[in-house]
């Protein structure tokens, strides 16, 4: 099972590297506009899931809203750090 930190440090490994066969890499290249649409998707996804679907589909659909949290903080230079000290 993989966490949030760990779910972190694997895209930003992926970033750093510049992996070209990493989608997360595509998406950051793409911009904080493209991703920032992303998020709100999901988000809306997450929202209709909670309310109408099962409690696997809408720990799914929140877990694809986590991963374009994260995606949106690389996209814009966000440290996990930043993040965690407004928590
Ligand atoms: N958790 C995710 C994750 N969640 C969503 N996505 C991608 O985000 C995109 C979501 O697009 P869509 O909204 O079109 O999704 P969908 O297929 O229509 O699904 P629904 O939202 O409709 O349910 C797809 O390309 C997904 O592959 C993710 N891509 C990657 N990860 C994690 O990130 C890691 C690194 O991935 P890469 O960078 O691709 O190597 C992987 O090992 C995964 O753990």
């Amino acid at each position: 099972m993989k966490s949030f930190d760990d779910l972190w440090h694997e895209l930003s490994a992926k970033v750093d590297a510049g992996d070209a066969g990493s989608g997360t890499v595509q998406a950051v290249n793409g911009g904080v506009h493209q991703v920032g649409k992303k998020v709100v998707e999901e988000a809306a996804e997450a929202w209709m899931a909670a309310e109408h679907e099962s409690t696997e589909r809408a720990a799914e659909e929140i877990s694809q809203l986590l991963y374009q949290a994260q995606v949106l903080m690389l996209a814009r230079g966000i440290a996990l750090d930043d993040v965690y000290r407004k928590l």
